[in-house]
């Protein structure tokens, strides 16, 4: 082959890759939806894959960018993937609860068979969803949460020990430092019945495993895009893996020793991790000690029992530190409002002997406005992501969703909406009292999600946060340190934390 033939080769490929680009993106106008032009190959997102924009701040631009224009759903890309953007609560209604039936899984690759911690919870998809979701709902019910209190409490501990240090010293501290550390020793705890104190040893084994498989780097945003771009016959073929064998033989490790551990000499610990061998025994939960491990048929695997601790440890350790560190950063910027809620917490506390009790929060009424408004103002999920799986045609349009369509509904747009919130920008704990709550519209307000598919660690989520805002402010006066960026400015990390620390000044207050 000469040389002039080769330069026809090259140049015909790279017309043929080009074209193809240009038509992929050119989806959303070939269906007469209303588009933001796209950059070549990148698409949208182009921010985020640069880091240059938090991911809630462009989910947001986009939501602006088409309820600005009177438009109710719009059309971006994620590199070559056509991503659909929600602006109309009716829909919206639509999509996560009345037809959910269209709606029901998450977007994400999977690949159970060689990815196991692929398939967990937030993952699985169809059926498989159901009935695992069906299986796990009874473990987050009031009484196991109750159940559990103990060790959250247990953890505050550790955290005061070190923040008393901090205070004593005049030093500021990076809040969100502490509070995952915090929140991932809870968890670590409840989902896998371990105890790292990660407070003391901050580089245990555990978290640098997770650290591992979940941090963002160029490897996963390539994986991310093959994912999304191969066609999955393929990848199940080629035994594709989002994770690594390593983590996965880690976890799987974990799991079977705890699980042979507790079943060889009966142990009881009120946690996650018992429920889950419970639900492999017998396919359900109970409310006693028994293991039944004496049974035959297994509901669950080990690989099945690791990717589900590993969904509780991921979807609410970092959810639950960040909600507490922007409901502190508030605080610490509207002193009035937290006055009032430590002299809420004091006098509650006082009632329940002066400990921090799961009835005590659950009687904290300001406590509870202050966590909405806070998880309102700067809501750890971007986004509520669904993937079309029947095609849907939207009412009373022409406008049909095609199956494996992604869907997104940007969470900070609406929460940020002077429409749905007027002064948005202001921090107003009132909005969610019992006579303001009734002017917020169904579906404005997302924080968990919404629908049969919404965040199964809800309850728990929320108690745990309340319970790391109610260890500091009942302990220390909080000011904001001014090492803390202002504006603030979010890191490029998946939930939103503020470039450079959080840093707050803790002042002990006497007793
Ligand atoms: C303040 C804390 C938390 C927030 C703000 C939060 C938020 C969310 C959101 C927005 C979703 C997606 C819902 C949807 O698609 O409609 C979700 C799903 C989920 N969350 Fe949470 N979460 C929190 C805490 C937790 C905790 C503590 C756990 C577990 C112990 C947890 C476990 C999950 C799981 C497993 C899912 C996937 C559910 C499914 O696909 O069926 N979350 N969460």
């Amino acid at each position: 082959m000469n040389f002039v033939t080769l330069v026809y080769i090259f140049l015909s490929l790279v017309g043929i890759i080009f074209f193809y680009i240009k038509w992929k993106q050119s989806y959303w106008s070939r269906r007469g939806v209303d588009y933001i032009e796209p950059d070549f190959f990148f698409g949208n997102t182009t921010a985020i894959t640069k880091r240059t924009k938090h991911r809630s701040k462009v989910f947001e631009s986009f939501y602006r960018h088409f309820k600005s224009k009177g438009q109710k759903f719009g059309g971006v890309y994620d590199f070559l993937k056509p991503v659909f953007i929600v602006t109309d609560l009716e829909l919206i209604r639509n999509i996560l609860q009345r037809d959910f039936s269209h709606f029901v899984n998450h977007v994400g690759f999977i690949n159970e068979d060689a990815d196991p911690i692929t398939g967990h919870l937030f993952n699985l998809k169809n059926d498989k969803w159901k009935n695992i979701r069906s299986k796990l709902t009874p473990t987050f019910t009031t009484v196991k949460i109750k159940m559990m209190f103990d060790t959250m409490t247990q953890c505050i501990k550790g955290l005061e020990k070190i923040l008393d240090q901090n205070a004593a010293l005049n030093d500021p501290v990076d809040i969100k430092k502490y509070m995952l550390l915090f929140t991932s020793d809870i968890i670590t705890s409840v989902a896998f019945g371990l105890d790292v104190d990660s407070l003391k040893n901050p580089k245990n084994d555990f978290r640098k495993h997770f650290a591992n498989v979940f941090k963002p780097s160029f490897k996963s945003l390539v994986k991310k895009f093959i994912s999304e771009n191969l066609p999955r016959w393929f990848l199940v073929a080629v035994k594709f893996r989002m994770t690594r064998k390593t983590a996965e033989d880690f976890f799987v490790k974990v799991v079977k020793d705890i699980v042979e551990h507790r079943e060889k000499h009966s142990v009881y610990r009120k946690d996650f991790m018992h429920l889950l061998i419970q639900i492999k025994n017998t396919g359900e939960t109970t409310d006693n000690e028994n293991l039944n491990s004496n049974s035959t048929i297994k509901h669950l695997s080990y690989g099945e029992m690791a990717a589900q601790a590993i969904a509780f440890y991921v979807a609410g350790f970092e959810t639950s530190s960040t909600t507490v560190c922007f409901a502190l950063f508030e605080l610490a910027l509207h002193s009035d409002i937290q006055n009032r809620l430590r002299e809420e917490i004091q006098s509650v506390m006082k009632k329940h002997n002066n400990q921090i009790t799961y009835d005590g929060i659950m009687e904290m009424e300001y406590l509870d406005l202050v966590f909405k408004e806070s998880l309102r103002k700067t809501s750890t999920a971007s986004a509520i992501s669904r993937e079309c799986n029947k095609e849907y045609s939207i009412p009373g349009t022409d406008v049909v969703i095609e199956q494996g369509t992604e869907i997104l509904i940007p969470i900070h747009g609406l929460h940020n909406d002077p429409e749905h919130f007027p002064e948005p920008d202001k921090f107003d704990p009132e909005r969610f009292n019992e006579e303001n709550r009734k002017k917020i519209p169904p579906f404005a307000y997302l924080p968990f999600g919404e629908g049969p598919r919404n965040c199964i660690g809800l309850r728990f989520g929320k108690i745990q946060s309340k319970v790391g805002i109610v260890a500091i402010i009942s302990r220390y006066k909080v000011t904001l340190n001014a090492k803390t960026q202002q504006p603030i400015k979010y890191a490029s990390n998946r939930v939103p934390t503020i470039e450079g620390g959080m840093w707050l000044n803790l002042e002990k207050l006497s007793n």
